[in-house]
């Protein structure tokens, strides 16, 4: 169980590991360009283990040790027919991005995961690559794992999505790099573009037009180095913890700031907070800055539209800020809350609920109240990463102790989070 106790004061300078997102395309992209990828800041966290080794499961030679990685590319069709399942573990990211890579191979793969990954909705993606003409089977016809995919030539679509999702987006883009002429996403509202950016920084040409993207069959990637920035994902967490715990200040280092990611930052500043972007930078594509954090009373507010693609995994945490902000936060238009790692609105409700917190869940999100004065508790990560963090950072907050069972999971995302957070605590 991992033991929290109530913070005086955060404060210090320190870095979050890798960008999930961005060190999982770096792996996937390194493992079908010619030549080879190295890359540093990379997450070792679990998810991203899972894509390195369904790779190296399909012949490609990797090499990591810590946040270092070496990828010995093959090119697009060098991967080879695995023996075995692949296990995506935890990853919606990896097997929803594998989908389309694995659309396009000449042979046949199956793909698995653990207890969560099996609940996860997949014909988002199954859907559209069986439109350009993949043979994808999985349990209710293509809605669960595990996965049968017998890829093959594709042909190119336009795809109209109805969900904002990178992972839908980048599964048909990856799939549309092989298939005949040019296949688009139109999105209802932009995701994350860390897969355009990668592309064009492995050399692909990539088109957007407001909120579709296309790109032309037929083209290469070619390896490069790649430098991962830290995760704003896992920053949040500790703006967060900043931000309920009077007194505190933080610099935290090397953070992505791609516009698609940074709803945090905007939330943040929305709810009154004073956050700082200094020494603003450019790394193979991605935006990047340090962000100086210092406590500030926050006020409720309302999160809905446009905004949530851009923080859909912060929510957990945000909902433990808005507990401490005084006012109600409402969050809508997050329905994409129940297809995550678990039900992000039921678990967040029912774990934060157990420190006394006052949070309503509605059909798209939650209404919080606050300021709620939280009480230590023993929750349970219930298997989802940004659960059991969201937890910690409301423990820093609450009287008395409490702890987190199943942390075992903070590690999919953010390993070293336990340290990290006991170093800046006083
Ligand atoms: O493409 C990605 O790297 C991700 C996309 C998002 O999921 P959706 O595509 O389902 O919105 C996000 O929640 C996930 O943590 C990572
Ligand atoms: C939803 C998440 O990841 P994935 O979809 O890759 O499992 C997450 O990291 O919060």
């Amino acid at each position: 169980m991992l033991r929290v106790r109530p913070a005086k004061k955060i404060a210090g300078t320190v870095r979050v590991p890798g960008d999930k997102s961005i060190s999982h395309r770096a792996v996937m992209f390194g493992a079908l360009a010619e030549g080879v990828t190295t890359i540093e800041g990379f997450l070792p966290g679990a998810d991203c283990l899972s894509t390195i080794s369904c790779f190296r499961r399909m012949g490609i030679e990797i090499e990591q040790q810590g946040d270092k990685v070496t990828v010995q590319g093959k090119g697009w069709y060098g991967l080879q027919e695995p023996m075995q399942h692949l296990d995506v573990g935890n990853s919606g990211t990896t097997i929803r991005l594998m989908s389309g890579i694995l659309a396009t191979q000449p042979f046949h793969t199956v793909m698995e995961g653990d207890e969560s990954i099996a609940k996860r909705p997949m014909r988002r993606v199954i859907g559209p690559l069986r439109q350009m003409g993949a043979k994808i089977d999985g349990r209710k016809d293509g809605e669960f794992t595990p996965l049968s995919i017998r890829g093959g030539k594709l042909q190119s679509m336009a795809y109209q999505s109805p969900v904002a999702s990178a992972q839908v987006k980048s599964a048909i883009l990856l799939a549309g790099l092989q298939a005949e002429g040019v296949t688009s996403v139109t999105e209802p509202h932009l995701s994350r573009d860390h897969t355009e950016r990668m592309m064009q920084a492995f050399g692909v040409s990539v088109v957007r037009d407001g909120l579709t993207v296309s790109v032309e069959g037929g083209q290469k990637l070619t390896g490069r180095a790649i430098s991962v920035p830290g995760d704003i994902s896992s920053a949040a967490f500790l703006i967060a913890a900043v931000m309920v715990v009077p007194g505190s200040s933080l610099l935290i280092e090397n953070v992505g700031i791609n516009p698609s990611r940074t709803g945090i930052i905007d939330v943040v500043k929305a709810m009154g907070g004073s956050l700082e972007l200094q020494n603003e930078r450019i790394v193979n594509e991605e935006p990047v800055a340090d962000l100086l954090v210092t406590h500030s009373q926050l006020h409720g507010i309302e999160i809905s539209g446009d905004i949530i693609p851009r923080l859909i995994d912060e929510i957990p945490v945000i909902a433990v800020m808005a507990t401490q902000a005084i006012g109600q936060t409402v969050i809508r238009d997050a329905e994409e809350l129940k297809v995550k790692e678990t039900d992000r609105i039921a678990t967040v409700v029912s774990q934060l609920s157990k420190f006394g917190g006052r949070v309503t869940p509605t059909d798209d999100g939650m209404i919080i109240e606050g300021q709620t004065a939280l009480t230590g508790a023993v929750i349970d990560s219930m298997g989802d990463h940004r659960i059991g963090m969201a937890m910690a950072i409301a423990g820093l907050a609450a009287t008395g102790e409490t702890g987190i069972e199943n942390e075992e999971a903070i590690n999919v995302s953010f390993p070293g989070f336990e340290e990290l957070l006991k170093n800046i605590s006083q």
